[in-house]
């Protein structure tokens, strides 16, 4: 793909893009080259799941596509704004209002009621609360009956999806998922990745997760597969025994 398709797709169906991206950590001789020329699109109100072996860059392309970080050289697209051309301040804006995350740790405020971590989003960024919306979320989450407890009163599975529905509430471009399903057991993690997958099909959201696991890989459209820092698949439509093979391929290369 020319820069100029990606220009075009991303003002389209993209709803994020990255163009020949590198990102090295460090100088001199103790440089890490995490990134090294990835050019990658997203599509939009799809689910598309990065995959790789342990230091491949995963996680430091998410950072990039999200705007948490900025590359050593390339460019980044959220729809048809370029992240890398805004300023610290812009970023920041642009981050608040159209992207939202989903971490493994969960990253809620403990002192926090579910309620008020959902509003967060909205909070920080001086929005009003959508009433219908923050229903249908809450409602769809299975939260409905939560909505006053702290995070240290619910379970994994439960923090797991107020931290979604803190993501869905702004209703952002781009929802980033680091490793959703880590901390949690399988019939949880199932339970979270069926709610992604729903933020997709019935919600229209856009979805990137970061992941070890074939399974929760195969629950996206579009795998994307790293390794050593470049793309080295790219997967549609997968079933989790070709996520397996795939990566068991990568760890022989
Ligand atoms: N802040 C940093 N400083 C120095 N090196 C870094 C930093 N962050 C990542 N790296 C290095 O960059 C490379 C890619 O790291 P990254 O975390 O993106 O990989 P990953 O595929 O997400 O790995 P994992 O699956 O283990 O989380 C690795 O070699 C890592 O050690």
């Amino acid at each position: 793909m020319t820069t100029t398709d990606v220009q075009r797709a991303a003002a389209t169906a993209l709803a994020a893009s990255a163009i020949d991206l590198t990102k090295t950590y460090g100088a001199g001789e103790t440089a890490v080259r995490a990134l090294d020329g990835v050019s990658v699109g997203v599509e939009a109100q799809r689910f598309t799941a990065i995959m790789g072996p342990s230091g491949s860059g995963k996680s430091t392309l998410m950072h990039l596509l999200a705007g948490l970080d900025t590359p050593t050289s390339g460019r980044v697209f959220l729809g048809d704004t370029e992240l890398t051309s805004l300023s610290d301040r812009q970023l920041t804006t642009l981050r608040r209002r159209a992207v939202g995350f989903v971490f493994q740790a969960f990253n809620l405020l403990p002192t926090l009621t579910a309620r008020q971590n959902i509003r967060l989003p909205l909070d920080l960024a001086g929005r009003g609360v959508d009433p219908g919306w923050e229903r249908s979320v809450v409602e769809g989450l299975g939260l409905a009956e939560r909505l006053g407890h702290r995070p240290g009163e619910l379970s994994g599975g439960q923090q797991q999806r107020v931290a979604l529905a803190r993501a869905l509430v702004t209703r952002p471009e781009v929802i980033f998922a680091d490793e959703p399903t880590g901390a949690l057991d399988s019939t949880t993690g199932a339970e979270v990745l069926a709610l992604l997958r729903r933020s997709v099909d019935e919600w229209g959201q856009t979805v990137v997760m970061v992941t070890h696991d074939a399974t929760a890989a195969a629950v996206a459209d579009r795998v994307v597969l790293l390794a050593d820092g470049q793309v080295a698949g790219d997967i549609v439509e997968p079933d989790a025994d070709d996520v397996l093979e795939a990566v068991r391929t990568l760890g022989r290369a």
